[in-house]
């Protein structure tokens, strides 16, 4: 079998080489004269996969190792006969880590304290589902809007509107779908962001264009109270450089590039191909793991709540650091900017989840073993 994989994806060879000859080329670079050349294609979110490329290739399986699948046009591949599958959830804690330590970032410039704001999660699947979990773990007053849920399940959910009216705190984890009644592009129109409350933040890490970037970058250029924290941009890795600058942290589709969350999305569709072919799989995910454990964490009983948030979550993961790369990279020009945004994500150094942390507590603090447990990490008792 001949498999042609984007070159960013781990693991390839260590899932897949049994099967065949592995060609690797850059995402955007995969093309008809690849694809003719192919029986398995394996991409990531930078290649769109349709008609036009695949239309009279032998390719039989696509697979995407990531959460998203609206660059791949899953109606031609069904109606095709050509099997595909996606990595549900893989990255979705790598996410959660990255609205995490935006919120901490905020917090710390704002002067204002996490557990008094109001959050709106808009689009509550694997990313949404697990961020609301750690928010209302910590204690904190979450609303839900996922229209789609609302229909089919009973269940705590309000509007969008009710969302922008009454959230300080908006995080957008909904797909990116040009049609039907609930469709997501432009969710956040100008009229939609001129609603947002005073002192609004709003966070982007599902899809550039859930939110209208162009009015977005008017709304933060008009009113100084509002924030916003983007990793999706309209038409990437073409970025709106006038709204990166406004931005609080500005990131370059990185929120969900956890190492874990890699390794497990080859994990996934590798599994998914075997039953597709109803072989079984031989490769375990364990087995390819890093074994060395997460740093171990040692704390006071009489540590603070938000000093200990702070602390287990930037032991992991702080997305200032990927901001700050990333305004280095809008310097130049159109082309190295574009450059500059592919580098940083195949440069991208390994991260862990924060729900891998080990933590000690020098005696009993309910509060603080509340905070360890909404994380997700393992406390240590003494
Ligand atoms: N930035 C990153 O690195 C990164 C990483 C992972 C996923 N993502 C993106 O995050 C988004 C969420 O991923 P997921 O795995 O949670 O997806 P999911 O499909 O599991 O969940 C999406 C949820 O959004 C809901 N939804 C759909 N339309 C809606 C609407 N109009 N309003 C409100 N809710 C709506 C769905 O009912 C569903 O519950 C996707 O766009 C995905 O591509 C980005
Ligand atoms: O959909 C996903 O899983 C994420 O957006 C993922 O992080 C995309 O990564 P990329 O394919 O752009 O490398």
């Amino acid at each position: 079998m001949r498999i042609l994989a984007d070159e960013n994806i781990p693991l390839v060879d260590a899932f897949f080489g049994e099967l065949g000859e592995i060609r690797r080329m850059a995402g955007r670079s995969i093309n008809r004269a690849a694809v003719a050349q192919a029986d398995i294609l394996l991409v990531r979110s930078v290649t769109r996969v349709d008609r036009e490329l695949l239309e009279g290739s032998p390719v039989h399986f696509v697979g995407t190792c990531t959460i998203g699948t609206d660059h791949l046009d899953l109606d031609y591949l069904d109606q095709a006969g050509i099997a595909w599958s996606s990595a549900p959830g893989c990255n979705a804690r790598g996410v959660v880590d990255y609205v995490l330590g935006s919120l901490l970032a905020l917090a710390e410039g704002e002067g204002v304290s996490l557990a008094d704001r109001r959050y709106g999660v808009v689009g509550a699947g694997e990313v949404g589902g697990r961020l609301v979990e750690v928010l209302r773990g910590l204690g904190w007053d979450v609303r839900v809007c996922d229209p789609p849920r609302q229909a089919r399940e009973v269940g705590e959910f309000v509007e969008l509107q009710d969302i922008i009216a009454e959230c300080d705190v908006i995080s957008l984890h909904t797909p990116l779908t040009l049609h039907g009644e609930h469709s997501t592009f432009h969710l956040f129109d100008e009229a939609r962001l001129q609603r947002l409350r005073p002192g609004a933040w709003l966070i982007n890490a599902s899809r550039g264009a859930v939110v209208d970037n162009a009015a977005l970058r008017r709304e933060l250029a008009s009113r100084a109270d509002i924030q916003a924290v983007l990793d999706v941009w309209e038409g990437e890795p073409q970025v709106d450089v006038a709204l990166a600058e406004l931005c609080w942290i500005a990131t370059p589709h990185v929120a969900g590039y956890s190492l874990d969350g890699k390794l497990r999305g080859t994990a996934q569709v590798y599994q998914a191909f075997c039953a597709a072919q109803g072989s079984k799989p031989t490769v375990e995910l364990a087995s390819l793991m890093p074994d060395a454990p997460l740093q171990g964490l040692w704390f006071d009983k009489s540590a603070g709540t938000e000093q200990l948030l702070a602390t287990l979550c930037r032991a992991v993961y702080d997305p200032r650091s990927d901001d700050a790369a990333f305004r280095r990279s809008l310097a130049g020009d159109e082309a190295e900017r574009r450059a500059g945004f592919d580098y940083l994500r195949k440069q991208y150094p390994p991260r862990r989840e924060i729900d891998g942390l080990q933590v000690a507590l020098n005696g009993d603090n309910p509060a603080l073993e509340r905070v360890i447990g909404a994380l997700g990490a393992t406390l240590l008792k003494r």
